[in-house]
């Protein structure tokens, strides 16, 4: 049953796990528990609580960063997220130069905290598609058809209704009331949101109540977001390792941890709080589980001996299984990045950027859980097809560059349009003046042809891995994202968004912060909004398939019970398993993965 011994989060690995004296290590027997978790995010969090309900097995989760104190707190304010970005609760990760992004390296977040990337994403909650997890069957994921997460989904949420959007929600297709994870809608959203969803109706699109009912995916829709009726973020830390949970005396969180690799049949892990400091090791009686995400997990992997052959020896890591497939076939989504297009004062939240406004909206949401720090941001998308002629991408309807179909059904969407009722600028160009008001909007490739890599720099954990994403590598991807650029433009100059706009008319300087917004899509060639997207798109950060599942161990890590293959008591449960890219937001299904991954897990300690 291994070691019952604490009921707090602790950060001294002797605690809980046995020194590692001589170099060749001890040989045992090492401090142990049934369960060892590494990663306490998104999925760690939920797999910690699941599997120490059963009071009888012990549970350890391992978790690099740290728990979220008071200086944390913007990262329960929903409109806050990215404040943690490039802080000591972010990996503060960078791709490798992306060849067909002018060699750019593109900053990656991802969340190093108890509750992971769930603690500083943008909130968004969605289902997605059915017929994303149908292909997931015919890739070789016997299991997940969309019935077997949708129970997962629901045992997850606690759905929260919002009187103003209620009667547009069916709540019998959400979770009970108390159950862990609170998602509903933000009691408030920027004043533009309505003129832009108006706006996309005008276009044709169709409005869909609730893009988590199942039955619709292409139209325009109002994001539910993971939070509660006090407008705070519902982390995964917070919906699932509560105080009570956190003082069962079967469960241990060891943060500031870092494991340094497994062995051969997982028995345990070895793990420390640096590079120079000792090393422990902790055994798991029944099964290690890797939950350290689309990045972190590989990493672990490989630095274990398992992964491509070559690599490892490489690096003399020496091959414990030969596993080809570990870090490759990393698929992200990618973005066009941020396009800013100017607008009259009043109907975005451009004012919060004025320090006494932005005081006033930090009070307003400390006291009531109200005002715009309470709204997501990103708080509503359009979803299209861009092979779909009726979408006005070109003036004349038709859409005249080539696209390949790579979406999961006739009804999905490859083609994801959002906005954010601020502007957010990046790199590729120069910031207007604090205050300026503005809007962003954005395209979204949903089923990227380009894959890429995850590899090690060097037989070290403390070494951050080498990303390589490979983004806009295909000419169809590239036309995906010219299409979703031009919508936008098309979109920006129809009513009723067009009047809260300060467009101007057709604009020919490339250079200026606002020439997305200034371009004509009626004028604008192809060949610029390239050059455009090559200076500006970005991650969306939604990595997936670096350990996907299947049941060939050629082309896949896990089988479908999520098992690293050839190797027992290794199981990857998280982000990586994904056998394809989904066509939305992956947050929800990764909760829905790990709820599953539970139920397998106690399933099987009973046979
Ligand atoms: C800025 C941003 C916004 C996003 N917005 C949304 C959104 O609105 N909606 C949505 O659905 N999705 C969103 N996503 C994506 C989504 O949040 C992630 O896909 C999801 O949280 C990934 O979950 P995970 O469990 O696979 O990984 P994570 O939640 O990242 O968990 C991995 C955990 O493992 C830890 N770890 C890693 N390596 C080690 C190691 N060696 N030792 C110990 N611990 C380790 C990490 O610190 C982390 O806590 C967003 C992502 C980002 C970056």
């Amino acid at each position: 049953m291994g070691l019952s011994q604490s009921r707090a989060v602790v950060n001294d690995p002797s605690k809980l796990a046995t020194k590692v004296t001589t170099a060749v290590g001890n040989s045992g027997p090492w401090k142990g528990f049934d369960y060892v978790i590494v990663g306490g995010g998104t999925a760690g969090c939920v797999l910690a609580a699941r599997l120490s309900e059963n009071r009888d097995s012990t549970v350890l989760l391992v978790e690099a960063g740290r728990r979220s104190t008071l200086v944390d707190l913007p990262t329960g304010i929903p409109l806050g997220f990215s404040n943690i970005f490039r802080t000591a609760r972010d990996w503060n990760l960078h791709t490798s130069k992306q060849k067909h992004l002018k060699e750019r390296e593109t900053y990656w977040p991802r969340g190093k905290i108890l509750s992971g990337t769930s603690a500083t994403n943008a909130l968004i909650y969605h289902r997605c598609p059915p017929e994303d997890f149908d292909e997931w069957v015919t890739l070789g994921a016997k299991g997940w058809s969309y019935s077997d997460p949708k129970q997962y989904f629901a045992k997850s949420e606690a759905y929260c209704s919002n009187p103003k959007w209620h009667p547009e929600i069916n709540a019998a297709e959400y979770g009970s009331a108390d159950g862990p994870w609170k998602i509903r809608h933000p009691s408030e959203t920027a004043p533009i949101n309505e003129a832009i969803i108006q706006t996309c109706q005008n276009l044709g699109m169709r409005h869909i109540h609730d893009m988590n009912a199942g039955s619709s995916s292409l139209g325009v829709s109002r994001f539910m977001g993971s939070m509660d009726a006090r407008g705070r973020r519902s982390s995964k830390a917070t919906a699932y390792l509560t105080d009570n949970v956190l003082a069962r005396p079967n469960l241990t969180v060891a943060v500031d941890t870092m494991p340094h690799g497994g062995r051969p049949r997982a028995v345990g892990i070895e793990v420390s709080t640096g590079p120079d400091s000792p090393r422990f090791r902790v055994s798991a009686a029944r099964e290690v589980i890797l939950c350290g995400g689309a990045i972190g997990t590989p990493q672990v992997l490989l630095l274990s001996g398992v992964g491509p052959a070559d690599e490892l020896v490489e690096l003399d890591i020496p091959v414990v299984k030969e596993l080809p497939a570990v870090g490759r076939n990393l698929v992200d989504h990618v973005s066009s990045g941020p396009l800013a297009f100017r607008a009259k004062p009043g109907s975005t939240y451009s004012y919060i950027t004025n320090p006494i406004s932005g005081l006033f909206a930090m009070f307003k949401w400390l006291i009531f859980g109200r005002g715009p720090l309470s709204s997501m941001g990103w708080s509503s998308a359009a979803f299209v097809r861009s092979m779909d002629q009726t979408v006005p991408y070109y003036a004349q309807g038709e859409c005249v560059v080539p696209v390949n179909d790579r979406t999961s059904g006739p009804d999905v969407p490859d083609l994801e349009l959002i906005w954010f009722p601020l502007t957010v600028f990046d790199d590729a160009f120069p910031k207007p003046p604090p205050g300026t008001s503005g809007l962003t909007l954005a395209a979204v490739a949903l089923r990227p042809e380009s894959t890429g890599s995850i590899t090690l720099r060097s037989a070290s954990v403390w070494d951050k891995p080498v990303i390589d994403p490979n983004y806009l590598s295909t000419e169809s991807d590239m036309n995906i994202l010219v299409c979703g650029a031009r919508l936008l433009m098309r979109i920006a100059r129809t009513e009723p968004l067009a009047s809260k706009l300060a467009l101007k008319p057709h604009a020919t300087d490339l250079t200026s912060p606002w020439w997305p917004g200034d371009a004509d899509p009626d004028w604008v060639s192809d060949d610029e909004i390239c050059d455009l997207l090559r200076r500006s798109a970005l991650p969306a950060w939604h990595p997936v398939s670096s350990a996907r599942m299947g049941v060939n161990p050629e082309d896949s890590v896990v089988d479908p019970e999520l098992h690293v293959h050839g190797i027992s008591g290794l199981r990857v449960v998280e982000a990586s398993d994904f056998p394809a890219q989904l066509s939305g937001h992956p947050c929800a299904v990764v909760v829905a993965i790990a709820e599953k991954a539970a139920d397998m897990i106690k399933q099987d300690s009973i046979m």
